[in-house]
């Protein structure tokens, strides 16, 4: 993470703040029809002397302090960090004496000088010692630049595992001849400045003047490649240069192939023991074979170079352990810190987070598993989204706007539309226009309430009654039922007199009917409040629906629809197969409960929603024709029956399509498959007589039930199913992005409950704060104010000419940001113009949590 994103508020007094820091802020045009640029610096700003009072303490008391973790940020020094214990540890034992500091550093390990040195060299080692101790070394790097550049140089070498092996093996390296080095110590110790100068110099400047390759004995330069082409690509004393400068000869030196090479083991720096002021390193000592290609470490100051001695007394371990040596994981140090304010709001209630609550109280460790993404708690990683893609994630990012279609940050302004981030048009206005019709009334209604059901509104608009079916008038009604405040559909067949008291116990059976493709029935019962003795059928009621007589054989559209078009056109058959699939769904679950439909007929369709339909009026004739002249299972395969006649007359667009056979059967061969007038054809046929074999294969008669017919029918089952499948998974991807919107909504109410909220200014104590005045001018100060800000930058921007900036895609893109607490800063520029705030939404966010938890304290001492 970026230390300086833990800076909570840089306030700028900018008179002129176009670009006064840095050009890292535009100027206030640009601030106001865009997104922010990344802001100045903190330390480069000055701040107002208002504003000042309230950034100053807050930067002190959230600024964290690095902790010493091996982890830091950053990565080259975590990779040195598992030899620092251990040489500070040595640094500090031997402190009195640098000489003996040095000492130790280059021979006294005995583990050094047995296993990474050959036994014949160790006196050369010992040379080395004394020769360094008389050397810079000794004066523990204090001297001039070349000894900063050698000991670095040193430390950096121990960072990689073939570095490591190098510093182990004085041949394999420049360094390392340097140190085996016959020659006088001061002639080595001047010899390894100036290579070092040249290594760390760069290409140009004094330091590299006079410098020449060191000479090193003849052996070491035939088994070493040279050091200047690995840092500069080239060697430019390769004519006189006694190493190597091409690979292919260097790979001829079979010794050197045996000792290093990429099985050679790990590098294992020593955990610290002698001093007990050093935390135990928890790394692994294994080096991730990365680190081979890790930069060159730098030091930042004398310090650090004076600090890290140069080690070498690592024993080589027989092999990697790539599963100890844990990833580079960026730490969250906000999340660290105790923040007491955060806490004690967090144990006032809150409707909005009521889990993060809890999980304060019981102080219970941040969970992954029992997240709850809507908790406003700084440890989620909503942030590390922008911040950090490829680290660590502890959890999933909930917060984020949900990622259907085209980002919508990544659109230009006109390619912006509304329904890029809502539902779309179409089904908004079908659920809207239901919701409309659901809510019809008509005032001042002579309708009167029917038992519990009130607010009665007609849905039957044709004045011609047809008595055919049923065998009385009937109207159908939408009400509103008292017990439970749902909307009904009551059927009202007019001047029905009740004979038989069991008849209406029929109901009973079809409200256990619950089938997708059936209009469910409540309950039925007869009344007098019309004046006449009615029977009321009780059913589901589905809001601008249609039947299918309106749908395919009325030509004007009616009203009451807001324009829906009927149509006479020729059906599609993918249309017709989905009706009879849905139909024999619906007979299905109809005559497995031992009842029969009755009435399948266009009238007594409901198409609720596109190619969506439901048998209507169900039960009704049980009720009215209590004692059927037919059995069960003749009335069921009229069912059957009824059901061909229905789809051949929609297919002829005719209602009376049965009555020409020939004709309807001749249109249906021309525009439709065999396939469908196979179908057809069979539910018109009469059931075969019991005694007909049907094929020579399948002996007897071919049953004419609802179960053959389901059988016949199973590919086209197939593909409906499938086809309703894509449609509920596209509506799921609709209502996953309304869910994000009702997110966003509670994250304005909470921004309008706290912004310029005019009764806590100097009436009314706010809980926690403090100050003579304490909630003096409470919106206009402190978070508050800036969160002001933030509303206007969020809604109120204005062009460069002063026009109202109208841009959803900003809206939604900064409330996501505040909801997910990013680390991303933005510039907040106060009305007059003359303060700029820098804030990052994560401190936005505490604001509003803070500011939210006053209101809700102060709300509830009020409510006492
Ligand atoms: N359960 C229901 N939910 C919503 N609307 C319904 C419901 N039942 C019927 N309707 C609507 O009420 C209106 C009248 O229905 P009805 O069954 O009486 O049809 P109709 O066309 O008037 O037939 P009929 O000629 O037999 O009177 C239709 O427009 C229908 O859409």
């Amino acid at each position: 993470m970026d230390s300086t994103s833990n800076v909570p508020l840089a306030v700028h007094n900018n008179s002129n703040h176009h670009l006064q820091h840095d050009g890292a802020i535009p100027p206030l045009h640009e601030y106001t029809h865009a997104h922010p640029r990344p802001p100045a610096p903190p330390s480069s700003s000055s701040s107002s002397k208002k504003n000042r009072n309230k950034a100053a303490p807050a930067a002190s008391s959230r600024r964290p302090t690095t902790p010493p973790s091996p982890c830091h940020p950053l990565s080259l020094s975590s990779l040195a960090t598992p030899f620092h214990p251990h040489a500070s540890a040595i640094a500090s034992a031997d402190a009195p004496s640098t000489s003996s500091n040095s000492k130790l550093t280059l021979t006294s390990s005995p583990r050094d000088s047995g296993t990474t040195t050959t036994p014949q060299k160790q006196p050369k080692n010992s040379r080395r010692t004394k020769g360094h101790k008389s050397s810079k070394w000794s004066r523990g790097g204090a001297g001039s630049s070349d000894d900063t550049g050698s000991s670095t140089r040193k430390k950096s070498a121990r960072n990689t595992p073939h570095a490591a092996a190098a510093a182990a093996s004085p041949q394999q390296h420049h360094q390392a001849s340097l140190s085996q080095s016959p020659i006088p110590p001061s002639t080595a110790a001047a010899h390894q400045g100036r290579l070092m100068a040249a290594a760390f110099a760069g290409s140009s400047g004094d330091s590299r003047r006079g410098v020449s390759s060191p000479r090193p004995k003849g052996r070491e330069a035939k088994n070493t490649f040279c050091r200047n082409v690995t840092i500069y690509g080239h060697c430019r004393y390769e004519n006189t240069c006694p190493y190597i400068h091409d690979t292919s000869k260097l790979n001829q030196n079979e010794n050197m192939k045996k000792r290093f090479n990429v099985d050679s083991p790990s590098f294992t720096p020593l955990q610290n023991t002698t001093n007990g002021s050093m935390t135990p390193s928890s790394r692994s000592a294994a080096i991730s074979p990365k680190a081979a290609n890790a930069a060159v470490f730098t030091p930042k100051s004398q310090r650090s170079t004076t600090s890290t001695p140069n080690l070498q007394n690592k024993e080589p371990v027989p092999e990697w352990h790539p599963q100890e040596f844990p990833e580079f994981v960026p730490q969250t140090f906000e999340a660290q810190m105790v923040d007491s304010n955060a806490q004690a709001h967090a144990l006032g209630y809150d409707p909005f987070s009521t889990s993060s609550a809890l999980s304060s109280i019981t102080g219970a460790a941040h969970q992954p598993s029992t997240i709850n993404p809507y908790a406003q708690d700084p440890t989620l990683s909503g942030a590390s989204y922008y911040q950090n893609a490829a680290g660590f994630q502890s959890s999933p990012a909930y917060h984020l706007y949900w990622p259907v279609g085209p980002q919508p940050t990544g659109l230009l302004a006109y390619q912006r539309t509304a329904h890029d981030f809502f539902i779309p048009d179409a089904l908004r206005e079908e659920l809207q226009k239901k919701a409309e019709i659901a809510r019809q009334v008509v005032p001042n209604s002579s309708i009167p309430p029917i038992e519990q059901f009130h607010s009665l509104f007609c849905l039957d608009t044709s004045a011609q009654k047809n008595q055919t079916l049923f065998g009385y008038s009937s109207w159908v009604y939408k009400a509103v039922s008292s017990k439970d405040g749902n909307t009904y559909a009551l059927r009202r067949l007019e001047n029905f007199r009740l004979t038989n008291e069991t008849a209406i116990r029929s109901a009973q059976a079809w409200k256990r009917i619950l089938n997708g493709s059936v209009v469910t029935v409540h309950e039925a019962f007869t009344t007098r409040a019309f004046g006449d003795s009615s029977l009321i059928m009780v059913t589901d009621y589905h809001p601008n629906s249609k039947t299918l007589a309106e749908e395919h054989f009325k030509q004007a559209p009616m009203q009451r629809f807001h324009g829906r078009q009927t149509t006479s056109s020729h059906v599609p058959e993918q249309v017709l197969w989905g009706y009879i699939v849905q139909l024999a769904s619906a007979l299905k679950a109809i005559h497995g409960s031992g009842l029969a439909a009755r009435l399948i007929t266009p009238s007594k369709i409901l198409l609720t929603a596109k190619n969506r339909i439901r048998l209507n009026a169900c039960g009704i004739l049980d009720v009215v024709q209590a004692e059927p002249t037919r059995s069960l299972a003749e009335l069921q395969a009229d069912d059957l029956l009824q059901l061909g006649r229905l789809i051949l007359s929609i297919a002829n667009s005719q209602p009376s399509a049965h009555l020409n056979m020939q004709k309807s059967m001749d249109y249906i061969t021309r525009g439709y498959t065999a396939r469908l007038k196979e179908c057809v054809q069979w539910l018109l046929n009469l059931p075969p007589a019991p005694s007909t074999p049907s094929s020579p294969t399948t002996p007897g008669a071919m049953q004419k039930d609802i179960d053959t017919f389901l059988g016949g029918i199973a590919d086209q089952m197939a593909t409906v199913f499938d086809s309703e499948l894509h449609a509920q998974d596209t509506l799921v991807n609709t209502l996953a992005r309304e869910l994000e919107s009702s997110r966003l909504v509670r994250l304005m109410t909470k921004l309008n409950f706290i912004n310029e909220r005019p009764e806590l200014d100097a009436s009314q104590h706010v809980p926690g704060s403090t100050g003579p005045g304490p909630s003096a001018m409470w919106a206009e100060t402190g978070e508050r104010y800036y969160l002001k800000l933030f509303r206007d930058y969020v809604f109120h921007q204005v062009d460069a000419n002063g026009h109202p900036v109208i841009n959803l895609a900003h809206v939604l893109d900064c409330l996501n940001k505040l909801d997910a607490g990013a680390d991303e800063k933005l510039a907040l520029i106060s009305r007059d113009e003359q303060n700029v705030l820098v804030v990052s939404y994560r401190e936005l966010k505490r604001g509003l949590e803070s500011s939210f938890q006053d209101l809700v304290r102060a709300g509830r001492q009020s409510g006492k």
